[in-house]
């Protein structure tokens, strides 16, 4: 297994060379040129990460990272605790929303324990299990600093498995009850913005319980005051294995020069640590969708990124990077399969 070092080390810059010549094959694409809007832009960021290798994806894969939260038990969700480990089983099942959503989209699901509560491993999944959940961030650090390296590397050697299997786009997905709470304290901290402006209702939250759930995210900056300038240390301290495990995967496809889809709000936290921690990763996420989590926006935003869908969805799970994966299929064929304006003979002014 890569050290965290190295995985980051092996990050490159995409091709500019090759998203320049894709941007002139789809100028000459029988259109308008730029009249396939962001689907275009979706092609050239897609041809800088592929290079000299083919703009197909005949192989996906969804990495959903699962894990339970020490945090539950200040009462900052509301489904009980024991559905992350019934959901994982589904996730084996091919019941969930993500698995029916990627099934629909050609992709795989595996599903990662990374840290469920529970007795005995789980059939069907890849344990990975780091723990029985993350510490309580409000009272202390979710995990130590070699944890969160380490769960950071089994998320990059989980992403360099699968491409050494033939997967060539992958995306990110997450399950863990609670998970909005961390996920809002690592937004605030890496975006410098107040708990009280990215604080959701996760999975329907009551709104009266709302005020207690930002008291909660304010406390666990207080208590473990985490390192903005250090990705590392902020998902130790105010994190979770799942989303450290998403970070993971990010970086993981990153270093392989493969594509990563984002999913909804777990993701854009986990995204905000791996370009904390290797600003060239960013190249390689794709977002998918815009998640109806308070804090979507801003998490977004301070990312530089901006989704394709907007359906008002906060499962998670990865089903939004699902949904794209049929999106990522649209471009390549648009790409491959148009024909271009000089075989019909057709001259258009300039752009
Ligand atoms: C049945 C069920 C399936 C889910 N699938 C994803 N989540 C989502 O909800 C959880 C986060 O919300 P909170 O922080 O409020 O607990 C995560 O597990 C997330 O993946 C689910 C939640 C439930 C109840
Ligand atoms: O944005 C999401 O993916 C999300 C929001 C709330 C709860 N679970 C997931």
């Amino acid at each position: 297994m890569n050290t965290l070092q190295q995985v980051i080390d092996a990050i490159r810059p995409l091709d500019t060379g090759a998203m320049a010549a894709a941007q002139q094959r789809l100028d000459g694409l029988l259109k308008p040129p730029g009249s396939l809007g962001r689907l275009e832009q979706l092609a050239v960021q897609l041809a800088g990460i592929m290079g000299d290798r083919p703009l197909q994806f005949d192989r996906k894969q969804i990495m959903v990272m699962i894990a339970d939260h020490g945090v539950y038990e200040e009462g900052v969700a509301i489904s009980p605790r024991i559905v992350t480990a019934i959901q994982a089983v589904n996730m084996v099942k091919g019941i969930t929303g993500v698995c029916v959503l990627a099934a629909n989209a050609g992709a795989q699901v595996t599903a990662v324990d990374l840290g469920i509560d529970s007795d005995l491993p789980l059939p069907g999944l890849i344990d990975r299990r780091m723990g029985r959940g993350s510490g309580n961030i409000a009272a202390g650090p979710a995990m130590s600093r070699d944890e969160a390296e380490k769960v950071l590397e089994i998320g990059a050697a989980l992403v360099s498995e699968h491409a050494s299997r033939g997967v060539s786009l992958f995306g990110v997905g997450e399950l863990g009850m609670a998970n909005t709470t961390p996920a809002a304290a690592l937004v605030s901290v890496l975006a410098g913005v107040p708990a009280g402006d990215v604080v959701g209702r996760g999975a329907n939250l009551p709104v009266a319980l709302l005020q207690h759930k930002i008291d909660v995210v304010e406390r666990a900056i207080a208590v473990n005051r985490p390192d903005p300038r250090d990705g590392v240390d902020t998902l130790a301290k105010v994190g979770g294995y799942d989303l450290g495990g998403m970070a993971g995967v990010m970086l993981g496809a990153a270093a392989e020069g493969l594509p990563v889809i984002l999913d909804g709000f777990l993701s854009y936290a986990a995204a905000l640590v791996a370009c904390r921690i290797a600003p060239l990763a960013r190249a390689y996420l794709i977002p998918s969708h815009l998640s109806a989590e308070k804090g979507a926006k801003i998490a977004l935003a301070q990312l530089d990124l901006r989704p394709y869908l907007d359906l008002e969805m906060r499962l998670g799970e990865g089903s939004g990077a699902a949904l794209a994966m049929n999106l990522v299929d649209a471009a390549c064929a648009m790409y491959h399969n148009m024909g271009t304006l000089s075989a019909s003979e057709i001259e258009l002014p300039a752009k």
